[in-house]
């Protein structure tokens, strides 16, 4: 609420401003063809021309010049986007706020657009790095490159289906076992971490499928590890724990192996979970969208072709984790409204114990996604059987 009033505040409507109607359309009239997002690497820019009529009387008309009314253009795109984000009670902005390009004649609130330029919470410092890293990585392969590398990937397998079978064979909720080696929150969570034997070890417990962070930066984890363990031959549908800002990052998962990737609601506008989850489809990537309040459930039920939704009972902004929060997102008409369209919710972070499980099981999961209580078992496989009270491996010991 509080961005969007701000928002409000300091971007007024179009028809309050005949200056920069003026602006606009002599924008587009100078605009290459290409669509006006994508032109980043190209630039224009506006600058006031006097002009004299002949009676001696001055007037001040804008004169399009490439460079800058490209800048202007970009920075009131992304300013349309924060505004669009905001609307749907998206808090996170996916960049550092810029301002308005220095020769941008507008009232003087927008002058101070350029103040707070550090992130709000770690979720956005985090969206913010990861929307640099993405963009320096597309440089290096750029999609047409990355797609031609499809060709060579190991085909996708059914991730959800995998939940489904795990879930009637045991009659616990099907595991998301996560190799995991750092959070910004636990710091550390495993010294001699060995993905490869991590998720072995993991498979061999009776997990049903695994979740791979591929985060440097912030979970010290890496697309190596996803394709080391996708190469060792492990069987369990591998989900690709990613911040995803970019339709290039759902590529280069399924090149590296993944047969399912995360999308967060707080993150990604509706548009932007309906498109990614279009491309997913068409690889045959199952998505997991995360939310965790009631307003991003609601959003995220309501897009066509949502199977799997994961309520994260860990605050991305503020780190506390509450296991109550998976219960009241699914409780009354909203639990009756996602079981009547068929999708699977899966309960996230801080399960520790059988209580837990039970606990999320009976408010309605039908999968769960842990890392923490089984990664920092010396046998993680063994920690299986210690978080659920009983063996589920499928031959057990
Ligand atoms: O280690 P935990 O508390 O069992 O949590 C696992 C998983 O839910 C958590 O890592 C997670 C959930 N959503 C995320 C989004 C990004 C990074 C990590 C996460």
């Amino acid at each position: 609420m509080e961005a969007l009033v701000s928002l409000r505040a300091t971007v007024p409507s179009l028809t309050h401003r005949p200056n920069k109607l003026s602006v606009r359309k002599s924008i587009s009239m100078d605009l290459p063809t290409r669509n006006s997002v994508s032109v980043a690497s190209s630039s224009s820019s506006i600058r006031a021309q006097q002009i004299e009529p002949k009676d001696g009387s001055a007037t001040v008309a804008p004169v399009p010049v490439p460079e800058e009314a490209l800048k202007v253009k970009e920075w009131e795109v992304g300013m349309f986007q924060n505004e669009v984000a905001a609307s749907q009670g998206i808090r996170i902005r996916r960049r550092p706020p810029t301002g308005p390009p220095l020769h941008y004649v507008g009232p003087f609130e927008f002058r101070l657009q350029n103040e707070g330029n550090t992130p709000r919470n770690i979720l956005e410092e985090i969206i913010w790095h990861k929307d640099t890293e993405v963009a320096r990585l597309r440089e290096r392969r750029p999609l047409l490159a990355l797609k031609k590398e499809l060709d060579n990937a190991p085909p996708p397998r059914d991730f959800i289906g995998a939940l489904r079978e795990a879930n009637l064979r045991t009659g616990l909720p099907g595991l998301i076992a996560e190799v995991k080696k750092a959070s910004p929150s636990r710091g550390i969570l495993r010294e001699d971490f060995n993905p490869v034997e991590i998720a072995q070890s993991y498979e061999r417990g009776g997990a049903a499928c695994l979740s791979v962070l591929t985060d440097e930066k912030y979970f010290k984890g890496s697309f190596e590890n996803l394709e080391l363990i996708r190469n060792a031959g492990v069987k369990c549908p591998l989900l690709c724990k990613e911040f995803v800002v970019d339709a290039w990052q759902i590529y280069n998962a399924r090149a590296k192996g993944a047969d399912a990737i995360l999308l967060i609601a707080a993150v990604l506008p509706d548009l932007d979970i309906k498109y990614l989850t279009k491309i997913c489809k068409m690889l045959g990537l199952a998505t997991l969208v995360e939310v965790h309040n009631e307003r991003e459930i609601d959003r995220v039920v309501e897009i066509e072709g949502i199977e799997l939704i994961g309520i994260n009972n860990r605050n991305l902004e503020t780190f506390e984790v509450d296991i109550s929060i998976t219960k009241r997102l699914i409780e009354g008409e909203r639990g009756q409204r996602i079981r009547d369209k068929g999708i699977m919710v899966v309960g996230e972070s801080g399960l520790f114990t059988p209580d837990d499980i039970a606990f999320v099981q009976e408010a309605g999961v039908r999968a769960v996604l842990v890392g923490e209580s089984i990664v920092k078992q010396s046998d993680p496989g063994k920690g299986i059987a210690g978080l659920f009270g009983k063996d589920i491996s499928v031959c057990p010991s």
